[in-house]
């Protein structure tokens, strides 16, 4: 079977519109392609953060999470935010289950070792056997990043990692669904990066902020044999029946891109 891990940012997650979410349950019908969905949901966090009056910082893209932070992570990933898609997904006809990374511990992770960052998570293990579960019966999983280390604590994932964390271990291809057209360099979208780029184009600040987390997933998928990472605009008309059909758009992570200069 072919599956494809589509991460869905929350920057993005409001705009979608219906086609996305039909388009979704079409590339199975058409393509063969079984769609395993990991969701963000940063700027939902920080609005409920904000109206809590809780302050939140961002350290390189990820969260610092201390434990009042992380019960608002919890809340809204694995409540509100997993909800919703699933109830958008159904409403496009599919079968869709959303779980968290704490369920049946489907998602492992330990603290990471960064000072002062507090109770966030780098995946270790992914028990794919609930996936699988899930998607021999036909329904599409809806995973949202919260995990558990191995002592039963709560840790917040960032959803980039996640969702590279789920691809590696289903061989999956991996879309990257966000607001942005691709990864882009003084206002175009790179076509092509390698995984040797991205740190060069991190120190420079060509990529900053959310983007760091995900060329750095990106990179981590194509040098443990993922075969394909696109960063792709969830606006972009009918993008995932032409990521499925073969197209070309967005920015395609490979083991040998075209080179940038400088
Ligand atoms: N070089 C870059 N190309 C495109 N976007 C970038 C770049 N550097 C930083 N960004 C920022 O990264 C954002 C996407 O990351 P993020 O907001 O975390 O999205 P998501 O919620 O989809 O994961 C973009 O909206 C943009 O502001
Ligand atoms: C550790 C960390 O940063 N976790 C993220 C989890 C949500 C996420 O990744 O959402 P996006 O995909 O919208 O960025 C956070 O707390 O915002």
């Amino acid at each position: 079977m072919a599956y494809v891990v589509i991460k869905c940012g929350g920057s993005i997650l409001h705009q979608l519109p219906d086609a996305f979410f039909e388009n979704l349950v079409q590339i199975k019908a058409r393509f063969g392609l079984e769609p395993v969905i990991v969701h963000g949901g940063g700027p939902a966090i920080s609005a409920m953060l904000e109206k809590m009056q809780i302050k939140t910082q961002f350290k390189n893209g990820l969260r610092v999470t201390t434990e009042p932070v992380l019960n608002v992570v919890e809340m809204v990933l694995s409540g509100s935010i997993n909800k919703w898609i699933t109830r958008r997904l159904s409403q496009a006809g599919a079968k869709a289950v959303g779980i968290s990374g704490t369920d049946s511990r489907l998602l492992t992770a330990r603290k990471i070792e960064t000072p002062n960052l507090g109770y966030v998570g780098e995946i270790e293990s992914v028990n794919e056997q609930v996936l699988l579960a899930l998607l021999r019966q036909q329904f599409i999983p809806v995973i949202s990043p919260v995990a558990t280390d191995k002592n039963g604590q709560r840790l917040n994932v960032n959803a980039d990692l996640a969702a590279a964390a789920v691809a590696r271990k289903m061989n999956a291809r991996v879309w990257m669904v966000t607001d942005v057209p691709g990864v882009m360099m003084e206002g175009k979208v790179l076509p092509y990066l390698t995984p040797g780029q991205v740190d060069g184009l991190i120190q420079k600040q060509v990529i900053t902020g959310g983007m760091i987390p995900k060329v750095r997933a990106a990179a981590e998928c194509i040098r443990s044999g993922v075969k394909e990472v696109v960063i792709v605009d969830g606006t972009e008309e009918d993008s995932l029946l032409f990521l499925a059909g073969g197209g070309k758009t967005g920015t395609k992570f490979t083991g040998n891109g075209v080179l940038i200069d400088g």
